[in-house]
Formats: structure tokens, sequence, C-alpha cells
């Protein structure tokens, strides 16, 4: 239940109000915007008559939240969240363009190839150092040593990194050294890992599971904000359909749907979600123009010779072409990066 002040309450209305909620046997949750003042009730609602409250001249109306997840929702929070990661914000306005190979394979590759995307304009760069396999046979990633190279090329380039973490076991090594922590589709419902990420002082990029709906994967976020981390970033990257001429379907329906449910920020992974070079240019554009966040796209400077994901991946001069179109989209949206 949320209970929605009239414009410019006093200090003193929110306390009364408030107090009135604590008798109720109700936790608050106090969200002061510009204009109005708005106080989530945290607990059980259902014997509460919200009538009650309306008998206070500060109160306007009073609200049953429907949905089961509180912290992630935009009725509590009506304002876009503005998640910074490094300096870089996303959401809000803020475009959020993360860009790099699917795997870290080299320093050498790594260093090329965000020279390249940081000329382009990327603010974020990515790379997969543990990479989530369906063949036990097939490269899984660098590991450590992968970590490190990222770690390296931020250094020299100055991009912020984003990277995929798996296991909990190196949760630590993430939160001192990655600068965006992924979770990948795969484990966007490992709820222990969720409930671990509450520990972390970095923002969390959550990927949409393979098969998941809008309620599962805000419950995902609202996991890893109810442990204590409320910066969370959503990732579309496609979902599975009957469809197999792609490699997922682009749910492009996902971003409006996301900005009304939620206030978390949301972007899009064309990459994974077609999984073909040639789609990722019209999906980029369309998703900007459906108002995304941001993008998280793969580039790489060999992609005939990648260990990993390179039939989707954009070489350095395409993404370049993107991203001259993505910024004037961008500017018709009023979004900015
Ligand atoms: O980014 C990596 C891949 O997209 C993901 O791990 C799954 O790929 P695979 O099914 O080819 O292993
Ligand atoms: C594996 C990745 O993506 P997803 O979890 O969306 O499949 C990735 O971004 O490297």
């Amino acid at each position: 239940m949320i209970i929605v002040l009239k414009p410019r309450a006093k200090q003193e209305d929110i306390a009364r109000v408030e107090a009135m909620v604590k008798r109720k046997g109700l936790d608050s949750h106090i969200v002061v915007g510009a204009e109005m003042t708005i106080i989530g009730c945290i607990g059980d609602t259902t014997q509460v008559d919200p009538k009650l409250f309306e008998v206070d001249s500060a109160v306007d109306k009073v609200m049953h939240v429907q949905e089961p997840y509180k912290l992630a929702n935009r009725a509590f929070h009506p304002e876009d969240s503005v998640i910074d990661v490094s300096g870089v914000k996303v959401g809000g306005g803020y475009l959020a363009m993360i860009a790099g190979p699917c795997s870290v394979e080299s320093v050498d590759q790594v260093m090329e190839i965000a020279k390249a995307v940081k000329a382009s304009g990327a603010n974020l760069l990515r790379g997969g150092a543990f990479k989530p396999r369906t063949s036990p046979y097939s490269f899984q990633g660098l590991g450590l040593k992968g970590l490190d190279i990222l770690c390296e090329v931020r250094d020299a380039v100055g991009l912020p990194i984003v990277t995929e973490l798996m296991s909990p076991d190196y949760l630590d090594i993430f939160n001192e050294k990655v600068d965006l922590i992924q979770i990948g589709a795969r484990n966007m419902q490992n709820f222990d890992l969720l409930k671990q990420l509450g520990q972390v002082d970095r923002p969390i990029l959550l990927k949409r599971g393979l098969n998941a709906t809008y309620e599962e994967w805000i419950m995902s976020a609202e996991y890893i904000m109810a442990s204590g981390n409320e910066n969370v970033i959503l990732c579309e990257r496609g979902i599975r359909t009957f469809e197999t001429y792609t490699r997922n379907t682009l749910d492009l329906q996902s971003i409006p749907v996301l900005r009304r449910l939620t206030h978390l920020p949301i972007i899009v992974d064309p990459s994974h979600a077609g999984g073909k070079w040639w789609l990722v240019d019209s999906m980029a554009k369309a998703s900007v123009a459906a108002g995304a966040d941001g993008l998280m796209i793969e580039v790489h400077n060999n992609p005939e010779c990648a260990l990993c994901d390179g039939a989707q991946s954009l070489k350095p001069r395409k993404y370049d072409d993107l991203l001259r179109d993505v910024s004037q989209i961008a500017a018709v949206t009023g979004k900015t990066f």
C-alpha cells in the first residue's frame, strides 16, 4: 500500500502520517520528490483499511500495490533511478554505451577493441572473463587472468569495466576490481548469488533470464535490493520463443513495460538477442528509439577468429557507424551519452 501526500507536504505532516502507519504495525519507506512525498507501507496491509489514512488532511490518496516487489516498484519511487558506475551515469536521460568483446582473449585484443569503441563514444567496456557455456568443451574464459587483463585495459584506456560474475567464490575480488558486476541470463534466478550481491558496493547489471517473465525478472532485482544493494540496472537480451532462425527474440516491448513497472534503468543487448551481427544495427536503433537507457554490444576486431560469439559481434568500423546514428536518435529522445 502506498500513501501519496498532497503536494509540498511539511515535515510534521510526513511524521504524523508515518506515525499512523507505525501504529498499524507496518514499516514505512518514505520517498520525497521535488513536488510529491510518498510513503510506502511495508508489511501485511491486507487487513488495513486505506480510508483510515485519507482522514488526514495531508493525504491525497491511498493505493494498494498489487505487485509483490516494493523496492524496485515505480509506485514507491516515481523518479527514474540514475545509477553511478564509477562516474558514468546510467538512467534518467544518461545512456550506457557498453561495448567490447564477448570474451577476453588477450591484452592486445581487448586493448585494440577498447581504444576503438571509446573513440566511437562507448562509455563502458565489456568482456567476459568467466564464460557461462552450454558445453563444458567450449572456451570457458580466461578466469582471473582475464579479469586482470580487463583491469589493465581499463587503466590504460580509461573505460570502467563490466564483466560477468558466475560464482560467489569471486564476490570479493569482483567487488574490489569490477566497476559494474554482470549477472548473466543463466544466473538470473540463482537466489543465493543474488542475495550475496546485497553485500557488494558495486552496481549490478542484471540480465533477463532465458524464459523469464517481467515479474520474475523484477523479483530478481528485488532480491538484490532487499539484500542491501539498490544499484541495479536491468538488461533485456532476448528470450526463447518458438522461432529458431534467430538465437533469441528481442522483446522490445520490455522497454516501455519495465519503464512503467520499475524505476530502474533498462538497457538492451541486441547481440545476444539476435545472435547475428547484421541484426544488431537495426535492433540497437529500435531499442534506443523505444526508450532504452543504453546498449550492450559485442565488438570484436577479428570476429572470424573470436573464441566465442563471433557471429554476433560487430567490427569496430560498424560499431562506429552505429553510434553515429544512435547519437541522433538519442538526441530526439532527449538522452545523452
Ligand atoms: O556469451 C557467451 C555465450 O553467449 C553464452 O555463454 C552461451 O553460449 P553457448 O551456448 O555458445 O555456450
Ligand atoms: C553470456 C552473456 O550474456 P547472456 O547472459 O545474456 O547470455 C554475456 O553477455 O556474455
